[in-house]
C-alpha cells in the first residue's frame, strides 16, 4: 500500500517529558526520508539501503498503522516541543507475542539531548503495564556507543554478542544484544524515585519494611478480583489484590476500607473482612509484609477508578495472570478455599 489518507487509530498518544509520542501519518514520509536518508543514521539501522528511497518511508509508515490495528507492533514518531518529528521509537513483538524487540532513530541534528532514552523509557513502560509482555529485547551495533548506552540507562542488560546483515554497510558487522525484564525497569525506577518505602523512625539504615493491606473480594461465583497494577506504579501491569499502604493514624482494617473505597469505589464495614493470611517477601529494596484479608460482601459495583483493570478470576485460573512474587504464594491457599 503507498500514499492514501487514514488515521493511525491503534498506536496512543504518549507524553515523554516535552515530547510526544503518536503514530506514524502519511505527512510525516518527507521527515523521515530526509533525516533517515543521512550515512550517520542509516549506518545503524539494520534493514534500511542507503540512499533511502523516498517510496520506502511512504511504504513504512503505512505498514505502521497495519501493524498497530493488527496488534503487532506499535512505532512512535517523537514529536518536539515545536511540533518537528525528530526521530522515531517503536516495539515489535515475537515469541507469541511474550516478547517484543525496541527500535529507535533520532535525526542527527536532534542528538546529545537524551531525546532516545526518554522515548525508549515511555514506549517500554507502556508496553509492559498494557501488553502481555514477559521482556524486552533490543540489539545495537557493536560500533553505536550512544544506543548501548541509551539501552543500559533505560534498564537493559547485555546478555550477548551477534553478528546481523546492515543493508546500508552492504555486509554482516557484529551486534550487541539486550534484554530487559519488568524488574529490570523497576530496579532504575526505584533507584530514581526512592523505594516505596518509609524512611526507617529510627533512622537505622539497613533494610526497611513496608506493610501494605490488600483483600481478596470474592463473589457468589467463588471468584477473586485482582486488578492490574496501572502504568507509572512500580510492578505496573501485573495483577494484584485491591489495596495498599496504610496511612498516619489509620489502622490496618480502616487503611483497607479506604483503599477499597478510593480504588473500586465500594464500601466495606470493618465486620465484613475476615483476616486470611499474610506474605513475606523480600523485595530488592524493601521487605514487603501483606496480611489478606477476605471480603465476601461490599456495598456498590467494583470499579477501576484509578483506571485499573479489573477482572473477576476463578482460582484454578489464577496462575494465567502475572502476579508481583510476593503474591505467588497466596494462590495455593485461595486455590484450597475456593
Ligand atoms: N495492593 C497490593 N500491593 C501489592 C501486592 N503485591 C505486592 O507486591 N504489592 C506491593 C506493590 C507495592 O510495592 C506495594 C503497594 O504499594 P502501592 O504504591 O500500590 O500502594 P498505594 O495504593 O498506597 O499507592 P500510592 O497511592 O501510595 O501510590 O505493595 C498486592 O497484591 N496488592
Amino acid at each position: 500500500m503507498s500514499g492514501g489518507s487514514y488515521k493511525n487509530t491503534g498506536t496512543p498518544v504518549l507524553t515523554a517529558g516535552a515530547y510526544t509520542l503518536r503514530g506514524l501519518l502519511p505527512e510525516d514520509a518527507n521527515a523521515i526520508h530526509r533525516q533517515v536518508n543521512d550515512w550517520n543514521v542509516i549506518r545503524m539501522l539494520s534493514r534500511l539501503p542507503f540512499p533511502y528511497p523516498h517510496e520506502l518511508a511512504v511504504d513504512w509508515i503505512a505498514g505502521t498503522a497495519r501493524q498497530a490495528d493488527e496488534g503487532t507492533a506499535w512505532h512512535f514518531a517523537i514529536i518536539d516541543p515545536a511540533g518537528s518529528l525528530v526521530g522515531c521509537v517503536g516495539l515489535t513483538l515475537h515469541q507469541g507475542g511474550r516478547r517484543a524487540s525496541l527500535g529507535y532513530w533520532i535525526g542527527r541534528n536532534h542528538w546529545g539531548r537524551g531525546i532516545a532514552s526518554l522515548a525508549a523509557d515511555r514506549v517500554c513502560r507502556w508496553a509492559l503495564a498494557n501488553l502481555p509482555l514477559d521482556g524486552l529485547e533490543a540489539k545495537t551495533a557493536q560500533d553505536n556507543i550512544a544506543s548501548a548506552a541509551v539501552l543500559r540507562r533505560v534498564g537493559f542488560r547485555q546478555t550477548g554478542t551477534a553478528t546481523m546483515p546492515f543493508m546500508a554497510r552492504g555486509g554482516d558487522i557484529p551486534v550487541l544484544t539486550f534484554e530487559a525484564v519488568r524488574s529490570d525497569f523497576d530496579a532504575v525506577h526505584e533507584a530514581v524515585a526512592e523505594t516505596d518505602a518509609p524512611a526507617s523512625p529510627s533512622g537505622v539504615t539497613g533494610r526497611r519494611v513496608l506493610l501494605v493491606v490488600a483483600a481478596a473480594l470474592i463473589d457468589s461465583d467463588g471468584r477473586v478480583l485482582l486488578a492490574r497494577r496501572p502504568e507509572g506504579k512500580s510492578l505496573a501491569g501485573l495483577w494484584e489484590f485491591p489495596g495498599g499502604k496504610i496511612d498516619a493514624g489509620e489502622t490496618p482494617e480502616t487503611a483497607l476500607i479506604r483503599e477499597l473505597n478510593e480504588e473500586l469505589g465500594i464500601d466495606v464495614t470493618r465486620a465484613c473482612l475476615a483476616p486470611f493470611t499474610f506474605v513475606s517477601h523480600a523485595y530488592e529494596k524493601f521487605d514487603l509484609l501483606m496480611p489478606l484479608w477476605l471480603c465476601r460482601r461490599w456495598h456498590g459495583t467494583p470499579q477501576g477508578r484509578e483506571g485499573q483493570a479489573l477482572a473477576w478470576v476463578r482460582a484454578d485460573d489464577l496462575e494465567k495472570y502475572p502476579m508481583p512474587p510476593a503474591d505467588l504464594p497466596l494462590i495455593p491457599f485461595l486455590r484450597d478455599l475456593l
